[in-house]
């Protein structure tokens, strides 16, 4: 294609096309021309920008010379800070040792004036120098009047003996010369005095010169102007020097003033802190208390009684580390609180009183003193008329406490003692000392059969009850006690209390125990009767230390019944009470080993755990429950199972149906079986628990209220039956029972063995399933 075209281009066009040639040559010439102009001015700016740059770059140099000039300030300004800082520093320096001149100045100006007054002292003693110069001067006076009269006196005696020998009275003339000598004597013997006084004044001047130069160094010359002034100088500036320090020591006495005043207000500040550390602590040990309370945590005290004369031996070596420690031979025992010989019956009731208002809300609680004998349990206990126990202050803060809180109670009193092994009631003196048994009720709770009971009308009628019964205990001198119990003596009070706000019923059983103390047959010097009580004390006893041991190491058998002591004790140990122990302790050092073991089985019961729980009255609860079920349809069906099921944990099982029932959704009647056996089985398993202590008895009535209820689910037979059983495999059960019509016994038995088979398969079920799941079960049932 492009070549036919070029060979069909014409002449004209290519003429039309040179002159658009030259056309445009002409313009690029012009243009040409205009970029060479341009480039030109380019060239022109340039060098204009050259110029510039150059100034700039002068600008930059002053600019950087300025910077340099400025960093340069900055490292001056720096430098003069430092030198600022240094000057302070100086300053301070400088300060410090103005003040420590003036501290010296001080001292020395205090020298200064012990000098001065030295040098007044000396010049003193110079004057009476001078006065003893005088006395010199005034003895060597005398001397030379004695010395002329000395020889004008043996003169006339020469001139008179030579008169005397040759008038020949030589006698006369010896006798007055013998007086004229006695008179020489007499006259010489002051003046020998003042030489000797003379002397010593000498010897004291040369002391004192000595001295003088000593401190002088040496002896003022008032021509030494040299001298004089240089020490006038000095003076002057120990005289400031001693201005300065006079004011740094009124400074520092005002210091001092405003450190006592603060001393003071720290110390009464300790003293403020140290009475709210005391309440803090008081506070804490009131809170630990309660939650061990709460824990039900049995509590242990213990007391160590004072000396007395049946000691015979020192006093062991027992400490008290702190209100909660004890060491004895090197071992520490930690018990809720010790109490130490000095410690009154007031102060051991103070510990106890925290648990009285548990009596009012339906608690159980058990005090028991355990010891060796003579350690102080009966006066622990009892005490005497003017320092009363634990039992006497309780009773009248009991009744305090009903007349205070204005509360409907009545107080239900009963007293045994085991001795050898019988149950002897304290109460009852016609009955002599007939033996009675322990039993147990459907609640599982063990009681004496047949003990007296009796409703008391006021304090005085329970105290006089209790000293009846104390008095009837076996007692018996013993060589480590004069009135040794021979017997384990407990009382109880059964207390109700009827809260009248709340409409609740409430009963507690306070068991209050002296047990008998253990003892060395060959210690207390026993009599033949005597030494078989102490085997069946001894024997009690160790039952209840195995009791305690095997609760405290939660063995899965506990030996409650291997005793009555413990088996009656069952609920205060392990069991549904607030138990405290409190611990006595003999101080002697012949009871050593008696003490220690007491410790170390007080230690083992201060790990048991009870399970304390509200005594509600059933009739109470009775009357609820009926209430809430006739506001029911099935009230009939609830009511017969609350008539039926009476135990506590049963009526939770009851008052879980109540709340079941109430939800108007869960009215399918398996779903409801499914709780219900689900409460039931968890309710014998707790009680298996608690209750492992070997009470068949007790885990049979269990079962057989189990098998109630089961067996009333699977015939349908009684109201039970009918409100429970309505799922078709049931049914059909009734009706093929129905069809057979064999005797009631019949059907009983071979329906009970086919029970059994089912509840062991729902036993098995309930088992393996844990809480949770049940729970779970439980939600979907609803939910159905
Ligand atoms: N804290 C105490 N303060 C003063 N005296 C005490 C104290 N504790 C005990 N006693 C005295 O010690 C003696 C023995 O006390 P107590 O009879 O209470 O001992 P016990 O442990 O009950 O002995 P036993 O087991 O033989 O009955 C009594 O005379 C008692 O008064």
């Amino acid at each position: 294609m492009s070549y036919s075209n070029k060979e069909n281009i014409d002449d004209t066009q290519i003429l039309i096309d040179q002159d658009e040639v030259l056309e445009f040559v002409k313009q690029m010439k012009m243009m040409n021309k205009q970029f060479i102009s341009q480039i030109k001015q380019l060239i022109r700016e340039k060098e204009e920008y050259k110029f510039l740059i150059q100034e700039l770059q002068c600008q930059l140099q002053r600019k950087s010379d300025q910077l340099q000039q400025s960093a340069n300030y900055r490292q001056h300004l720096y430098r003069l800070l430092q030198l600022e800082s240094c000057r302070s520093n100086y300053e301070e320096q400088v300060n410090r040792l103005e003040a420590e001149l003036k501290l010296n100045q001080m001292v020395f100006q205090i020298e200064l004036s012990q000098q001065k007054q030295e040098i007044v002292d000396l010049s003193d003693k110079l004057k009476s120098t001078q006065q003893g110069y005088s006395t010199t001067v005034a003895t060597s006076f005398l001397q030379t009047s004695f010395n002329q009269k000395q020889d004008s006196l043996f003169k006339d005696s020469h001139t008179l003996e030579s008169v005397g020998q040759t008038e020949g009275d030589q006698s006369i003339m010896s006798n007055k010369n013998k007086g004229q000598r006695m008179m020489l004597k007499i006259m010489q013997d002051p003046i020998t005095n003042l030489k000797k006084q003379k002397e010593l004044i000498k010897r004291e001047i040369t002391q004192w010169q000595d001295e003088f130069l000593r401190k002088e160094g040496r002896p003022p010359s008032f021509n030494d102007k040299q001298s004089i002034s240089t020490k006038f100088y000095q003076y002057t500036i120990l005289k400031k020097q001693l201005n300065d320090r006079s004011t740094i020591i009124q400074d520092s006495t005002d210091c001092k003033n405003v450190g006592v005043q603060c001393n003071l207000i720290d110390a009464s500040q300790i003293i403020q802190m140290q009475e709210l550390l005391r309440q803090k602590t008081h506070e804490i040990r009131r809170l630990s208390f309660q939650l061990e309370d709460l824990k039900g945590k049995v509590k242990v005290y213990c007391r160590v009684r004072p000396s007395n004369s049946s000691d015979k031996l020192k006093d062991c070596e027992v400490q008290f580390i702190d209100e909660q420690h004890i060491s004895l031979k090197q071992k520490i025992f930690n018990f809720d609180i010790c109490f130490n010989q000095q410690s009154t019956q007031q102060d051991m009731y103070e510990e106890i009183q925290q648990s009285l208002q548990a009596i009012f809300h339906g608690f159980n609680l058990c005090i028991f003193a355990y010891g060796q004998t003579g350690s102080g349990k009966t006066y622990t206990m009892f005490g005497t008329k003017q320092q009363p126990g634990v039992i006497p202050n309780l009773i009248e803060e009991i009744y305090t406490y009903i007349k205070r809180s204005n509360l409907e109670c009545s107080i239900i009193v009963n007293s045994l003692e085991i001795y050898k092994e019988n149950i002897i009631d304290l109460l009852n003196d016609q009955q002599g000392y007939q033996s009675l048994e322990l039993k147990e009720n459907l609640n599982g709770q063990v009681f004496v059969q047949n003990l007296t009971n009796i409703k008391v009308q006021n304090m005085h009628e329970l105290m006089n009850l209790i000293e009846f019964a104390s008095s009837r205990r076996k007692q018996g001198l013993t060589e480590m006690n004069d009135s040794s119990s021979r017997s384990h003596m407990c009382t109880q009070l059964i207390v109700e209390t009827f809260n009248k706000i709340t409409q609740q019923k409430f009963i507690s059983r306070v068991n209050l125990i002296d047990l008998a103390g253990s003892e060395r047959c060959n210690k207390s010097r026993l009599k033949p009767n005597q030494l078989e009580e102490a085997k069946f004390i001894n024997k009690s006893l160790s039952a209840l230390n195995d009791v305690m041991i095997a609760l405290s190491t939660k063995s899965s058998f506990i030996p409650y019944r291997n005793s009555k002591l413990t088996y009656l004790m069952r609920d205060c140990l392990g069991g549904n009470s607030k138990t405290i122990m409190i611990i006595n302790i003999s101080p002697s050092f012949i009871n050593l080993d008696e003490s220690l073991s007491s410790l170390q089985y007080g230690s083992k019961v201060k790990q048991i755990t009870n399970q304390p729980i509200k005594n509600v009255e059933p009739a109470e609860q009775l009357k609820k429950l009926q209430k809430v079920c006739s506001q029911h349809d099935e009230s009939a069906d609830l009511f017969y199972i609350c008539n039926n099921l009476n135990t506590r944990s049963e009526y939770q099982v009851v008052q879980i149906l109540i709340i079941s029932l109430k939800l108007k959704t869960f009215l399918k009647k398996q779903r409801l079986l499914l709780l219900m056996d689900f409460r039931i089985h968890s309710y014998k398993k707790s009680y298996l628990k608690t209750r492992r202590q070997g009470s068949q008895s007790r885990c049979s009535i269990g079962m057989t209220q189990y098998s109630k209820i089961i067996f009333a689910r699977q015939f349908g037979k009684d109201e039970l039956g009918q409100l429970l059983v309505k799922d078709q495999k049931h049914q059909e059960l009734i009706q093929q029972h129905q069809e057979k019509q064999i005797n009631e016994q019949d059907r009983l038995q071979s329906f009970k063995q086919k029970w059994k088979t089912q509840s062991l398969q729902l036993q098995e079920q309930m088992v393996y399933r844990s809480f949770d799941d049940l729970l779970q079960e439980y939600y979907q049932a609803i939910e159905y």
